[in-house]
């Protein structure tokens, strides 16, 4: 199923993120979360490729797996890293025979031990370049882009990150899913912007779940997110009861994400981290 039809057809519809592990171990255990989560029908699940930097194999055929094996429509991750034109068209092809219908086009971080994102000759620079490639493609795919609630990194103000949003929807993108963040009000104020900026297509909310401060405190500051003083007190204060911060940062994720509802989210995109337990209480709550 396409993203259009996805949000035509659900009021709310919560997407799952995952990664492709790098063992066979790591594939094994994903099975298992995978095969829980299905069970609350997440609209569709998305497949990253090279997240943080990380591989880029493996997405596609994760993505046909989810669909064949565990029945929900995929939606496989792609990014400009490393790749000429001719490159990123022949992964479109591939993607495409391999039944991909959707596709997340962002422009990707870079490398591990790089410090700015760096075109390779005859790549691209920045994903709403992507997001125009893939609608030149035969096969009419169905496209994602990510937005930025707190801005992006390196974008200077909210209002050129805004723009550049904007180019990227106008290239063609059917959805914006959010970066990750933990003020819903930051949520609401974009959703607002990308009105008054004219766009009209689903403005989903990236969430992630806390179970682990440390590596949420590594990822967050990738991604810029704010974290709220309040919150990191309270996790502070159990930093060595794992225990503890699953409470905590599911209790949160909870009022978060109904909160996010009852002020008419599109959906949520969990970035589930390859787990099931903490997406499951959550959506266990939602469903009341
Ligand atoms: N779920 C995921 O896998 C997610 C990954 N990311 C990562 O975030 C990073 C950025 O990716 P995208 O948002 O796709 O990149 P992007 O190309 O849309 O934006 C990157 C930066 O360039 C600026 N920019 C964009 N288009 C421009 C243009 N035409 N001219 C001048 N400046 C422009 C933006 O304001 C931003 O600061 C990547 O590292 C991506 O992998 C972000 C969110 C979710
Ligand atoms: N800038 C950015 N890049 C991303 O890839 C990304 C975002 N933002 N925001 C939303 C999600 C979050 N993503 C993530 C974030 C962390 C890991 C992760 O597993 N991190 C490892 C370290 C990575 C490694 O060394 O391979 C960890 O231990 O936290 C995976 C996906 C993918 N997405």
């Amino acid at each position: 199923m396409r993203l259009p039809e996805v949000f035509s057809s659900n009021p709310f519809a919560v997407s799952i993120e995952i990664f492709p592990p790098k063992t066979p171990e790591g594939d094994d255990a994903l099975r298992k979360h995978l095969k829980t989560l299905v069970q609350h029908q997440p609209a569709f699940v998305s497949c990253t490729y090279g997240a943080g930097g990380s591989t880029q194999d493996r997405t596609v055929s994760w993505c046909q797996e989810i669909k064949s094996d565990f029945d929900r429509p995929a939606m496989a991750h792609f990014t400009c890293v490393g790749s000429t034109r001719d490159q990123l068209n022949e992964w479109l092809d591939q993607a495409a025979a391999a039944g991909i219908e959707n596709i997340m086009a962002l422009r990707g971080d870079p490398p591990k031990g790089e410090e700015s994102f760096q075109a390779v000759d005859g790549g691209l620079q920045y994903a709403n370049q992507l997001v125009q490639l893939i609608q030149d493609h035969p096969k009419d795919f169905a496209i994602g882009v990510a937005g930025y609630p707190e801005k992006h990194l390196e974008a200077p103000s909210m209002e050129v990150d805004m723009a550049n949003l904007k180019r990227k929807v106008d290239a063609g993108a059917d959805a914006v899913f959010t970066q990750l963040f933990f003020d819903n009000d930051n949520f609401f104020r974009f959703r607002d912007s990308c009105a008054a900026a004219g766009i009209t297509v689903p403005i989903v909310p990236g969430i992630m779940p806390i179970t682990d401060f440390a590596r949420i405190k590594r990822i967050t500051s990738m991604c810029g997110t704010v974290f709220p003083e309040a919150l990191a007190t309270r996790l502070e204060a159990v930093q060595d009861d794992a225990d503890a911060q699953f409470e905590i940062g599911v209790g949160y994720a909870i009022e978060q994400c109904t909160a996010l509802r009852d002020n008419g989210a599109r959906g949520i995109h969990f970035y589930a981290l390859n787990k099931s337990q903490a997406c499951q209480k959550i959506l266990e709550a939602l469903a009341g």
